[in-house]
């Protein structure tokens, strides 16, 4: 049989995914598996790259255990994975010189502060469309090399390679053939710079990161390497796919005209508005990123960055435990008509976008005597809506583009409270489509775009259908009372600084 399935493994924050497509964009299989989080010291988020790796090969081998197509019937594999989470490791030995250090992970704070108080803010962000926030991989490279015990030395040798989740994955799969990355990955590092679409060697010298460590760029569909065969049940299948996971959704999201909007709701909310073929410079808070680059063509896009979304929902279950699952928290929320006043802002980590306050902790407000948990459930289901009001806000005036709907996937869609208050807050429809598993469902069509699986960017868009959408239904002197309300909370919050 011509081959015509695409194996797309999606290497999320806290589990790693393979997921089987056919040729209409069907998922077939789908397989998942956690792995352990590490929180060495507060505020510190590591993984261990090589317990990522082998919970990739178990979910490839349980996807295919548990179905009727066999790695011969794949035309290709997509990869898509968390973004910015930084691994090294030594090209002689293949072993990681230390964990990965995780998007979320705040150990490099200071040399973000240093970096600023040098007055590099602007420079950095002019050139990669980011801010210098612990957030990204190029604070993390260096905190390795200037932490781990010879790391600098060997760095500078030629010994050491760096790469994003996705480069680490090919170089494993291909044996250690290739050493490569896309642009929407390095997009992320702080170390590229997305005009010129190269490795920056003004910003590799403030960061003190050695060139010769760095992957190959190259696009986001097309074949870097083909899996060694002991790695893929004997077969050699192209990797032909690559996109740091909200990319790959917006891919996925069939987002393919300027304008158009996708939000994930997953452990954390991004928000990314496809801007063409412009780089649109954001004079509130957003992020500047390539969307995808394919067939020698880059578009770029604005993101929106919530760190706290989904995970505020497991905090109620699991740290505050007045839900015993998230879909309760909906059924809680709905036993009342209004929150009464109650907002909880969720800045457990800090805020990301719009605000990028690093020290801000999570803070409630409004309390009386009546508050019960309903309303708490009720304000944090509330607090994602809020902070993609604010990235929404910042979105239209930053691109002078008015939303006319917002697709929605991840794994809160399923809440139809949260997503009912969100249409009405943003004023524009929410549409969820049919296959919400849009990160792997992206990365599979960049895969099969490069090997003839499907044809266009126009032949994947009909495949988008929609499950269901919510239209706002909100008089517009509630919507400005809740937010102003929440505008104060979030402002409170910034103000706090025990
Ligand atoms: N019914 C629900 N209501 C609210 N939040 C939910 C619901 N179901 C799942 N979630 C949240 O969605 C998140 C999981 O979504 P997912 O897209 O799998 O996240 P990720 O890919 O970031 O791990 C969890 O944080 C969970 O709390
Ligand atoms: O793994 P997720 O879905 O939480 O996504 C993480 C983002 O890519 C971080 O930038």
């Amino acid at each position: 049989m011509t081959k015509k399935h695409i194996l797309a493994i999606d290497q999320g924050t806290t589990s790693s995914r393979a997921i089987l497509f056919n040729d209409k964009g069907e998922m077939l299989q789908t397989a998942q598996r956690e792995f352990k989080q590490h929180f060495p010291k507060p505020g510190w988020v590591e993984h261990n790259a090589n317990e990522i790796w082998t919970s990739v090969l178990a979910v490839i081998a349980e996807v295919f255990s548990e179905s009727d197509v066999t790695p011969a019937d794949i035309a290709g594999i997509g990869i898509t994975n968390q973004r910015e989470t930084t691994v090294v490791w030594d090209k002689n030995t293949g072993k990681p010189v230390y964990h990965a250090l995780v998007w979320q992970s705040r150990q490099t704070a200071d040399i973000c502060r240093e970096l600023r108080e040098e007055g590099l803010n602007e420079k950095f962000r002019k050139k990669t469309g980011l801010l210098l926030d612990p957030y990204f991989s190029g604070t993390k490279v260096k905190w390795i090399l200037d932490n781990v015990d010879g790391a600098r030395e060997k760095a500078e040798n030629g010994d050491l390679l760096f790469g994003t989740i996705d480069t680490w994955l090919i170089w494993k799969l291909s044996g250690g053939k290739a050493h490569v990355t896309d642009y929407t990955n390095a997009a992320r590092t702080l170390m590229y710079n997305i005009h010129d679409l190269k490795w920056d060697d003004e910003l590799l010298e403030h960061l003190d990161v050695p060139k010769q460590m760095l992957p190959e760029v190259r696009s986001s569909s097309e074949v870097y390497a083909e899996t060694i065969d002991y790695h893929f049940f004997g077969e050699n299948v192209p990797i032909a796919g690559v996109a740091g996971d909200q990319h790959a959704a917006l891919f996925g999201q069939g987002c393919f005209e300027e304008g158009m909007v996708k939000n994930t709701y997953g452990t954390g909310c991004f928000i990314l508005m496809n801007t063409g073929e412009k780089a649109v410079e954001s004079k509130n808070g957003l992020l500047t990123t390539l969307a995808w680059g394919i067939d020698g063509k880059v578009e770029y896009a604005l993101e929106g960055s919530i760190f706290v979304a989904g995970s505020a929902i497991q905090w109620l279950r699991d740290g505050l435990q007045i839900i015993e699952d998230s879909p309760q928290s909906e059924e809680l929320a709905t036993r009342i008509t209004s929150s009464d006043g109650v907002y909880l802002v969720p800045a457990f980590v800090g805020l990301g976008t719009p605000y990028w306050d690093s020290e801000a902790r999570g803070a409630m407000f409004g309390l009386t005597r009546g508050t019960e948990r309903s309303h708490i459930a009720r304000a944090t289901l509330e607090s994602l809506a809020y902070q993609t009001k604010d990235v929404m806000t910042a979105m239209e005036s930053d691109s002078g583009i008015e939303l006319k709907q917002l697709r929605a996937d991840g794994g809160a869609v399923a809440n139809n409270f949260l997503m009912q208050f969100q249409s009405d807050l943003l004023n524009a429809p929410v549409e969820i489509p049919s296959v919400t598993e849009t990160t792997a469902l992206g990365a599979a069509y960049l895969a099969g775009l490069a090997v003839g699986v499907w044809d266009s960017k126009d032949e994947i868009a009909k495949n988008w259908n929609m499950d269901r959408s919510f239209k706002p239904n909100m008089d517009g002197n509630e919507r400005d009372d809740l937010y102003n309300g929440w505008k104060k909370a979030v402002d409170a919050t910034m103000t706090f600084k025990p």
